[in-house]
């Protein structure tokens, strides 16, 4: 698919951010906005199990559609769901409601990976479903916004396949990084060459930017993740760019989230490998100053926490300011610093997208109207 197979491109700020070109306003969506807080998503889940939306390409894109309808959004973000990983390559993942995602059967010892693991299993083949989403959603979008795609990165998705469901310490598969070094590289190689054949069949579908989640950095050291993150973090991206290059298919941005690697920011900024690094919300004024002084062509996005949108509207517009006053409007994508949360109210969400919208926009009004 090339964007002539598509409707013409109605809104592309958040694009042209990536590429830090001029913007009217700043450009925002919302981790996680596709989901649990919305009334109408509700609905849907309440007839459907959460693996079956995933599936089924006409639920996904209505689910992906909903927020988009009701809010002035300025990108999508297909539904799916980083676990479709470990599904598609044998092992069983089940949606427990109110409690998370749950492996009946997780890695326990390295000789699983030969057992419980299919490794001749294709992304193309196994996640076919996904891509028919992007399409169909990229088309009915009908140029609204751009439609993003994601993964789970590896280290994120071995630490779910061998801890089976939600841990504060993951200290299952820490053991794995510090007593089968070499049987840990392995599995992170593996789910690497997967997750590159994830995002170029979902951007060969249509999606026209896409988002690495490595949400479990917390529980690692910097030498950790020097070790078992960033490297695979590196050879997704090039990876992504080569195989794209190979097939002819122009490439997209390539977000990069890595919660809680405060210290692995530089680093990751310096690889130059990415275009976007998304910021959690424990991230320092001076570090969002140091990543920009030294990375002229990085643009930033994020950090609002969660929670601030059960401030008050007056409050909110007061850290919608900050941040924007921190982050500047130039080479910058607003969203939280993690994933909305269940009972957030739809019309502080709507105060959010606006205000960063209004503020931006009388922001860069004023700079205009200076120089
Ligand atoms: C770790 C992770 C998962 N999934 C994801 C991550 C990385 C981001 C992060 O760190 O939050 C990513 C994800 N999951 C989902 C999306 C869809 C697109 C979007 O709106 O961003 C995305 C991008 C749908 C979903 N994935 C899930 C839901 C909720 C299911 C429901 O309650 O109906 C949705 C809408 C379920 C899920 N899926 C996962 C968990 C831990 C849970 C249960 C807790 C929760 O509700 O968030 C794994």
């Amino acid at each position: 698919m090339s964007s002539n197979d598509f409707p013409p491109l109605k809104n592309d700020l958040i694009l042209r951010a990536c590429r830090g070109e001029p913007i009217e306003r700043v450009p925002i969506w919302i981790m996680r906005q596709a989901g649990r807080y919305l009334p109408e998503y509700k609905a849907i889940s309440a007839q459907h199990p959460f693996f079956e939306v995933c599936r089924t390409p006409t639920l996904a894109c209505e689910v992906t559609l909903q927020p988009v309808r009701r809010y002035d959004l300025d990108a999508a973000i297909i539904f799916s769901d980083i676990l479709v990983i470990p599904q598609a390559l044998g092992m069983d993942v089940e949606m427990v409601p109110n409690e998370g995602p749950c492996f009946p059967q997780p890695l326990k010892v390295p000789e699983d990976l030969n057992t419980k693991i299919d490794r001749t299993r294709k992304a193309s083949i196994e996640l076919k479903y996904v891509y028919e989403a992007i399409t169909l959603t990229r088309r009915t979008l009908d140029g609204q916004c751009p439609l993003i795609g994601f993964s789970g990165a590896p280290w994120t998705l071995m630490s779910y396949m061998i801890e089976g469901k939600a841990s504060t310490t993951m200290s299952k598969a820490k053991r794995w990084l510090y007593s089968y070094e070499n049987e840990s590289h392995d599995l992170l190689n593996l789910l690497a060459n997967f997750i590159i054949d994830h995002l170029v069949e979902q951007i060969s579908a249509g999606a026209q930017l896409v988002q690495l989640f490595e949400s479990h950095c917390a529980c690692l050291t910097p030498d950790l993740f020097n070790r078992f993150s960033l490297p695979y973090l590196c050879q997704i991206a090039k990876g992504v760019r080569d195989e794209l290059s190979k097939r002819q298919i122009s490439s997209v941005p390539i977000i990069v989230f890595a919660k809680d690697a405060h210290f692995g920011l530089q680093d990751l900024a310096k690889s130059g490998l990415f275009d976007v690094i998304s910021l959690d919300w424990t991230i320092t004024s001076t570090n969002i100053d140091l990543l920009r002084k030294e990375n002229s062509t990085l643009t930033l996005q994020g950090n609002l926490d969660p929670c601030a949108l059960y401030a008050s509207k007056e409050n909110l517009e007061k850290f919608v300011r900050r941040m924007l006053e921190i982050f500047g409007t130039k080479r910058y994508i607003a969203n939280l610093g993690h994933g909305i949360y269940p009972d957030i109210s739809v019309d502080n969400v709507k105060w959010f997208i606006d205000a960063v919208h209004l503020i931006s926009k009388e922001m860069n009004d004023n700079n205009t109207n200076k120089s």
